[in-house]
């Protein structure tokens, strides 16, 4: 394997003198398996800043990405540019592997923000409106099975030392995170509301006033929490946390320049396996019980409360009708059931389709971003709305986070109960649909539930 690897990268060096374009050699090995932590965690000493981290809720598939070897970013039209640039680079690869395996080989991991025209800050600085990093090295682990994959991209003036660099480096890398890992934790010393309580819920009064009046039948509105530690958060200790508390979420953590973008979110936004979609409704949401009757009721309540179901018809009929445009056909059931996650449940609709063909990933974000459970309807007034009166830089919040591989299967997640972690400091981002009938008071109590999973995971939940 790795002879082939040395003549990949010698031919790639070849090919990329004569075109002078940059070539991807990726390489996959089976291996035996290593602790998703401790990967990501050994990464750290080379590659601080240039790390993800991806769990699904089945724990089907890990993918654990250091160094990043190739990043694509754009501007306009930028779902689009995002899959031409993938394609130009995928045009020329060379692939050296054995078997066939979703999720290894040449791969890329990000995502996009909120909404590109919204008026940005500084707090998310570090993170361009669409962010993909194709991995030096990737851990995918799927069904059970663990493979590496090394990526290095050639150009015109390497030669092959580069080859010898990448297997000792590989070894080392390997070898260490087969040892035992430690966890860290942070105190924290500050919560701030980053905007006043009073001033949120007279905007949310103010919202539903309009919603009584015009055409607008939804929007989400979300809030900020900033935190102050002693230390520097240990992004390892905090994916520990979510790992163990929120196992029923896409677990995901996304550093850029030295800040890392990292949650726990239920909502799958879709996910692609050959010509299968899957999409989720996800949206109306009551707390969980502190014994199992109280749960039952509590449960029972949200799936027969007028409101809650309003908001989530919202997105059923939306994501529905997005899914019709581009599946021969879509299944999904007639009533919502019930997500249970940890600190809240929420009203849940799955939805199946099978895709025409040529139907990509990322045509498919692109259709259904954002949906009523993150914007609100219809969707571009909404997103207008949002623009214009929410007091929050979203940047990745409620936005697709995700993977694609290099034979278009990937799936994306939308970044909710997320952190955005700098430092000693960390914003998080809670949001909820209003409607018609919404209760300022009410859906501030909703945000709070929804600010847990983090402030538990980051050590700060009062018990
Ligand atoms: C916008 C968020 O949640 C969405 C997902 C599920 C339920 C929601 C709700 O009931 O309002 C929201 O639409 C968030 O957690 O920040
Ligand atoms: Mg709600």
């Amino acid at each position: 394997m790795e002879t082939e690897l040395k003549k990949g990268i010698e031919e790639a060096i070849a090919k990329s003198k004569k075109s002078l374009i940059p070539i991807l050699v990726s390489e996959v090995q089976k291996i035996d398996h290593i602790e998703p932590l401790s990967f990501f965690t050994v990464g750290k000493e080379n590659y601080l800043g240039e790390r993800f981290f991806w769990k699904d809720p089945t724990d089907s598939i890990y993918l654990i990405g250091l160094g990043v070897c190739h990043q694509i970013q754009s501007v306009d039209n930028r779902f689009n540019q995002v899959e031409d640039q993938w394609n130009q680079l995928l045009k020329e690869a060379i692939i050296v592997k054995d078997e066939e395996q979703k999720a290894t080989g040449p791969f890329m991991f990000g995502g996009f923000s909120f909404d590109p025209l919204k008026k940005k800050t500084s707090l998310w600085s570090k993170y361009a409106d669409s962010l993909f990093h194709v991995p030096k090295y990737l851990l995918s682990i799927v069904e059970g099975k663990t493979y590496l994959t090394t990526n290095i991209v050639c150009t015109q003036y390497d030669d092959s030392s580069i080859f010898e660099q990448t297997i000792v480096e590989r070894q080392a890398l390997v070898s260490k995170a087969s040892k035992e890992y430690k966890s860290h934790f942070s105190m924290l010393v500050e919560e701030r509301e980053v905007v006043d309580p009073e001033e949120w819920k007279q905007t949310v009064r103010d919202l539903v006033r309009d919603l009584k009046n015009g055409e607008l039948k939804k929007v989400v509105l979300a809030r900020e929490l900033r935190l102050v530690f002693q230390d520097a958060v240990l992004v390892e200790g905090v994916l520990e946390q979510l790992l163990q508390e929120q196992k029923e979420s896409f677990t995901f953590a996304f550093e850029s320049n030295g800040d890392c973008f990292i949650g726990a979110s239920p909502e799958r936004l879709v996910k692609k396996e050959g010509n299968q979609l899957f999409s989720t409704c996800l949206a109306g949401s009551i707390a969980r019980g502190k014994t199992e009757k109280e749960d039952k009721q509590l449960g029972d309540q949200l799936l027969n409360d007028a409101k809650n179901l309003r908001e989530h018809l919202y997105v059923v009929e939306m994501i529905k009708e997005a899914m019709e445009k581009v599946c021969n056909e879509v299944k999904l059931p007639s009533r919502p059931s019930l997500m249970k996650m940890r600190d809240i449940q929420h009203l849940y609709t799955p939805v199946v389709g099978f895709s025409k063909e040529e139907c990509s990933v990322l045509q498919v974000v692109d259709s259904l971003h954002p949906t009523p459970a993150l914007g609100g309807l219809p969707q571009r007034q909404a997103v207008e709305k949002i623009r214009k009166i929410e007091n929050l830089d979203r940047g990745f919040y409620a936005a697709p986070i995700g993977w694609l591989d290099y034979e278009g299967n990937g799936e994306f997640a939308v970044a909710i109960r997320s952190a955005l972690i700098q430092g000693n400091e960390a914003s998080l981002f809670a949001g909820c649909g209003i409607v018609q009938d919404s209760d300022a008071e009410s859906e501030y109590v909703e945000t709070k539930i929804k600010f847990r999973p983090m402030l538990s995971a980051l050590g700060g939940l009062k018990k």
